[in-house]
């Protein structure tokens, strides 16, 4: 299997010859070559699986140059119920995503019970033990820049905390993550670890990620390394759940299933179309944005406006503040049926503050055709969703499940299951529950007092130029 980049000029790749990096040196996004095909029998096979050996069989069709017993001990170091153990008391804990039925064809998939509380740890400890992997393999270090609008950043620290040969440079848009995702990453106090508050939005901070990475000389210099979802084996370890939570709420691989998928960056639906066009029997994948609704007016329009940072709104669901979707460039690319040139034409005119409109050569119309569709959320329908959820199955969810769940509950065909992620647990947006529930969400005893720790962090402008210093000043040996 090689990986090939949306833009058609860098050269074809193996699975751990992209792992480390993001972008690929022509600046577009790494996909497989031909997605794997699964047929009916290779679902039947599936089936049953527990998420392990799940994860096993999907991950060696992606990451087909570890060696199977490699890649075999990776995988059961990952998945484990210890480090997933967050799980409710009525779910087991050993489903690692176990599913929360809330009424006839109306299920939670959650994905959310790893060390940070987000579906972020479900990809990212997995990174983790592959970076540890390839790097001992190649006698090599790595310095990951990444950028975070609240979960990645943690997720990742948790993941690369004390790893040998791993130092993560994180960026965070300034005094704009919650209390308690601010409190997760900043507490931090491993010498590897060095936190970077951006004055700014995510979308700056990712903007100065891709900046750099787009460097080839620093990126080499410095061995730069990526853990945003710009990395493919971040979107290839989610693929993994869109099957477990089929498998989960389905008895025959005749039955479809829908999924509605709080978006911001469109890393997390995108591994649902993966996995679509790897064969799994999806309907709908329902994209679900809040105020922050580029996504939502693509999938209404076929018109793609990322907007600046003056226009991008601080929300309830604070993760998904994202108005300059990565992984886009994904979908698009198949959508042109994989050609690289019209890509590069699109988003030559993104890359300027443009947008464009896909109605103009009729490709908005073949949309359909992958199954997605949209809605957006607001402040006012995301509390009354928290409510709702909570008086009605005796369920709390965060911020962002709210968000998908609204979307889910306008969108849904009632004979057709349709599983709603769950991407954050309602613990680290206390103040919005409060808000909603008029108490606050229960907290783990490990969790207590998380807010009174002592915190580490910079703030700096978002400049690229002294982030580089920074990076270079802080890996000098
Ligand atoms: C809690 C939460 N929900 C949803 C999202 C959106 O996911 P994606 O960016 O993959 O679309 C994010 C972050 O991006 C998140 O942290
Ligand atoms: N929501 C994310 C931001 C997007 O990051 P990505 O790594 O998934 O591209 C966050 O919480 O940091």
């Amino acid at each position: 299997m090689k990986y090939i980049s949306t833009r058609g000029q860098s050269p074809a790749l193996s699975f751990t010859e992209i792992l480390l990096g993001g972008l690929a040196p022509d600046g577009g996004l790494y996909l497989p070559e031909q997605y794997p095909q699964l047929s009916d029998a290779d679902l039947t096979r599936l089936r049953g699986m527990n998420y392990r050996d799940l994860a096993f069989s999907i991950l060696s069709l992606l990451a087909d140059d570890i060696p199977p017993a490699d890649l075999r001990a990776i995988v059961d170091k990952t998945y484990r119920a210890d480090v997933y153990a967050y799980a409710r008391p009525e779910q087991n804990a050993e489903d690692i995503t176990p599913t929360l039925k809330l009424e006839d064809n109306l299920y939670l998939l959650s994905l959310s019970n790893g060390p940070t509380l987000a579906f972020k740890d479900m990809a990212m400890q997995l990174l983790g033990n592959l970076f540890e992997y390839v790097l001992a393999k190649k006698g090599e270090t790595t310095n990951i820049l990444g950028a975070t609008s609240g979960d990645t950043g943690s997720a990742a620290e948790y993941a690369m905390r004390g790893k040998k040969g791993v130092k993560v440079f994180m960026l965070s848009p300034h005094k704009k993550m919650s209390r308690f995702q601010t409190a997760q990453m900043f507490s931090l106090q491993d010498e590897n670890i060095f936190n970077i508050a951006v004055n700014g939005v995510f979308d700056d901070a990712q903007d100065i990620v891709k900046a750099v990475s787009n460097d080839a000389a620093f990126k080499a210099r410095n061995k730069i390394g990526a853990v945003n979802s710009i990395n493919w084996a971040r979107v290839a370890a989610q693929v993994v759940y869109y099957f477990k939570g089929y498998f989960a709420v389905t008895r025959s691989n005749t039955e479809k299933v829908s999924f509605a998928v709080p978006s911001g960056n469109f890393g997390n639906v995108c591994a649902g179309h993966v996995a679509r066009m790897m064969g799994l029997p999806i309907d709908k994948l329902v994209v679900a944005t809040n105020e922050n609704d580029v996504l939502d007016e693509f999938f209404k329009t076929g018109v793609y406006r990322p907007r600046g940072s003056a226009n991008t709104y601080h929300t309830s669901s604070p993760s998904m503040d994202i108005s300059k979707a990565s992984n886009f460039e994904r979908f698009v690319f198949d959508l042109t049926g994989r050609d690289a040139a019209k890509v590069r034409a699109l988003w030559s005119k993104v890359d300027q503050g443009g947008a464009f409109d896909l109605n103009e050569d009729g490709l908005f119309a073949q949309v359909a055709d992958y199954g997605f569709v949209s809605g957006s959320s607001n402040h006012a329908a995301r509390m009354q969703t928290i409510r709702e959820t909570q008086a009605k199955y005796g369920v709390t969810i965060d911020t962002h499940t709210a968000d998908g769940l609204k979307v889910a509950l306008q969108v849904r065909e009632p004979a057709i299951p349709m599983l709603v992620l769950e991407t954050a647990l309602p613990v680290k947006f206390e103040d919005a529950i409060q808000e909603a529930l008029g108490h606050k969400p229960e907290r783990p005893a490990s969790l207590q007092g998380l807010e009174d720790l002592p915190q580490r962090f910079e703030v700096m402008d978002a400049d690229v130029q002294a982030i580089k210093q920074f990076i270079v000043d802080h890996t000098a040996d």
